[in-house]
This record gives C-alpha cells, sequence and structure tokens, in this order.
C-alpha cells in the first residue's frame, strides 16, 4: 500500500515588493508588485508503507514547504497529493488522526502542565478509547523509558527528556506515517542513539512509514532504507543510500607512507595516467586514482613496488557527508 504519492506537486509564495519612499507607499497601496518564489516545483514522490526515507536538501530546498503540504499545513498550488488516502489540506481532519508529527525546534506539548496532562489532552483530540490507550501507552513509556518524567512540565525537561516525550505524543493514535523534522538537532550521542533505535523499533514492530528531514546524515545512515534528495525544489536524487555513495563517491584517494624518500616527478612517472599525486612530506603523498574500482589500485600497486619500498597503504573511505556536502555545493550532475 502507498503511504504517499504525488505527482507534480509544486508550491509557489508570492513576495511583495515595497517602493521606497513615501510615493512608493502609495503606489504600492494602488499597484502591489510581487515576485513568485517556487519552493516545491513539480516534485513526483511514491512512499510505501513502512519505508523509512530521508528527506534531504541544503537550507531553502523546498524541505519544510514539502512537509507542510504533505501533514495539510499547506494547501499545494498544482499537482495531485493523497497521503494515507487522504488530500491531507481538504480533508485534514480525518487525515491528522493517521500521521503523527514531531518537529524537532517546536514542541506539541504544552508548556507549563505535565507530560501525563499533554498526553491526555492529545489522546482526547485524537478520540483513542481508554483501553487502547492504557496498554499502548505503557509501552511507549517503557520503551523510551520516561516514566520518571510524566509529572514534569514539559518547561523543566531537558531536550533530550522532551523528544522522547514528543515522540510519545506523536504516536499515542498509532499513526500508520510519521513525519520527523530534525528530530536529533541539539541532542548528545547517547540520546541520539536511543532515539535511533527506538524508531527502527517502531518502523519494525509496527510497521510505521517515517518520513524524515535533517541536517544529520548519520540520522539517515542509521535509519533510512532510501533517500530523496532536494535541491531548488526539485528531487535530484531518489534511491539507496549506499547506491549513493556508490555513484557518486567519486575517485578513490589512498595514502602512502614510503620506505625511502621518494620524488612527485619520479611518482608522477611511475604511475603514469593511473594517479593523480598531493605531496605531505618526502614519504608521506596521497595518490588520486583515475581509474575507479580495485584494478587501478592494483595496477598503481604494480607500476611502484619495483622503484620504492611502501610501509604503510590506506585505502580512504569518503563519508556520505563528505558526499551529499559536494552534491549540495557542485550539484549531482557534477558529483
Ligand atoms: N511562507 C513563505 N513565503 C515566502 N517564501 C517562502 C515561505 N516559506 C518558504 N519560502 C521560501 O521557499 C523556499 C523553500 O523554503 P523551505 O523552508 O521549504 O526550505 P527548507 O529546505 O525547509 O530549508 P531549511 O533546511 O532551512 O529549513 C525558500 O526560498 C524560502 O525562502
Amino acid at each position: 500500500m502507498r503511504s504517499i504519492e504525488a505527482k507534480g506537486l509544486t508550491k509557489e509564495f508570492k513576495l511583495y515588493r515595497s517602493r521606497p519612499g513615501l510615493t512608493g507607499a502609495f503606489r504600492d497601496l494602488l499597484n502591489r508588485q510581487y515576485t513568485t518564489v517556487r519552493a516545491v516545483d513539480a516534485i513526483d514522490l511514491s512512499v510505501d508503507s513502512g519505508e523509512v526515507v530521508g528527506y534531504i536538501g541544503e537550507n531553502g530546498a523546498g524541505k519544510s514547504t514539502t512537509i507542510k503540504m504533505l501533514t495539510g499545513i499547506l494547501e499545494p498550488t498544482s499537482g495531485v497529493l493523497k497521503v494515507n488516502g487522504f488530500d491531507p489540506h481538504r480533508e485534514r481532519e480525518s487525515f491528522v488522526r493517521t500521521i503523527g508529527v514531531v518537529f524537532g525546534q517546536r514542541s506539541q506539548l504544552w508548556w507549563d502542565i505535565a507530560v501525563r496532562e499533554s498526553f491526555r489532552l492529545l489522546q482526547k483530540l485524537y478520540r483513542v478509547p481508554e483501553g487502547a490507550y492504557g496498554s499502548h501507552m505503557d509501552r511507549l513509556i517503557e520503551v523510551l523509558d520516561i516514566g520518571s518524567l510524566l509529572d514534569q512540565p514539559v518547561r523543566k525537561l531537558s531536550l533530550g527528556q522532551r523528544m522522547r516525550c514528543e515522540l510519545a505524543a506523536a504516536l499515542i493514535h498509532q499513526p500508520r506515517l510519521v513525519f520527523l523534522d530534525e528530530p536529533t538537532i541539539g541532542l548528545d550521542v547517547l540520546v541520539k542513539e536511543n532515539i535511533r533505535q527506538f524508531l527502527r523499533q517502531v518502523n519494525q514492530e509496527y510497521g510505521t512509514t517515517i518520513l524524515l528531514t535533517t541536517h544529520d546524515i548519520s540520522d539517515i545512515e542509521a535509519l533510512c532504507h532510501r533517500v530523496v534528495m532536494l535541491d531548488r525544489g526539485r528531487i535530484i536524487y531518489d534511491g539507496g543510500l549506499e547506491e549513493l555513495r556508490q555513484q557518486w563517491s567519486g575517485k578513490a584517494r589512498i595514502r602512502f607512507v614510503f620506505g625511502d624518500r621518494v620524488s612527485l616527478r619520479n611518482l608522477q612517472q611511475w604511475a603514469g595516467e593511473v594517479a593523480d599525486w598531493h605531496k605531505e612530506d618526502d614519504r608521506r603523498f596521497i595518490a588520486q586514482l583515475n581509474t575507479m574500482g580495485e584494478t587501478g589500485m592494483s595496477d598503481l600497486l604494480n607500476r611502484l613496488t619495483p622503484h620504492v619500498p611502501i610501509q604503510e597503504v590506506r585505502l580512504e573511505e569518503t563519508t556520505t557527508e563528505e558526499i551529499v556536502r559536494r552534491i549540495y555545493r557542485e550539484g549531482i550532475r557534477h558529483a
């Protein structure tokens, strides 16, 4: 079953321009001028139920605008959108009962009342029957380890404690689809790991679909089977994380420590077309392979060994973070 089905989904904003001075203000009154910003530009997105998808992109790429359309907060300018079988904006009342939302920067809990009371209010809002509520909440409270926080007002909680309560709040009504916007922002490594583990568990046990926006690529590595990358309102990549790494990790870099001093010119001569060289000191060099895969590496070693003793050789892996940063910087065509 499909959780999200978007075709040609577009959102434009009108930005009104103010002309300078009093005359400008007067002219604005009579005839306002505006420019149009296309925040989301005709995207096609299908997400099957049970998938965990990372939705990433630079600041201003259009992620929040997409999420706001998917959750029914904003009405699309054009395109077709079905989420959990609903038109999110038009059928908002029934639709919101099928989704959960966590915005890392904003709270859905009431600041001054005890966490327990916030949960109760949400239970009423979502009309969750008492029987289903009790056992489900007990489980959430246990897994998220928030039992000791229930009687405290939200304003007294640390960020990590609050995030765990936010997650419980978003899952009170057992939604089929959860939107998480920067769920681990500002959290320490241990809390991040707990939250990721919890999300994996929710996905596996309940088959909950998760759409996650984050600037923290390790969230994506830990959780997502699929990445959708947005650039200036358009999808520039939609596929597996591993494929993204393989396709765009670029030329392999090999770090050498030679047994003897060696000149850059000699290395260039011996290696020929196979690699480009960067010198760190007389014995330490980095080779950037011009041929992909393992053949390039063994070819290079074969060429060097007759001339110079190799003390250490290490293949440098490009991290996903580096790949993504490069794609943001250069665009996917040049990565
Ligand atoms: N209400 C609005 N009115 C006018 N322009 C807007 C509005 N909301 C967003 N935009 C513009 O739309 C574009 C996409 O913004 P959006 O907030 O969706 O990006 P984002 O990928 O979520 O960025 P970030 O990672 O910084 O949150 C930006 O150019 C932004 O300035």
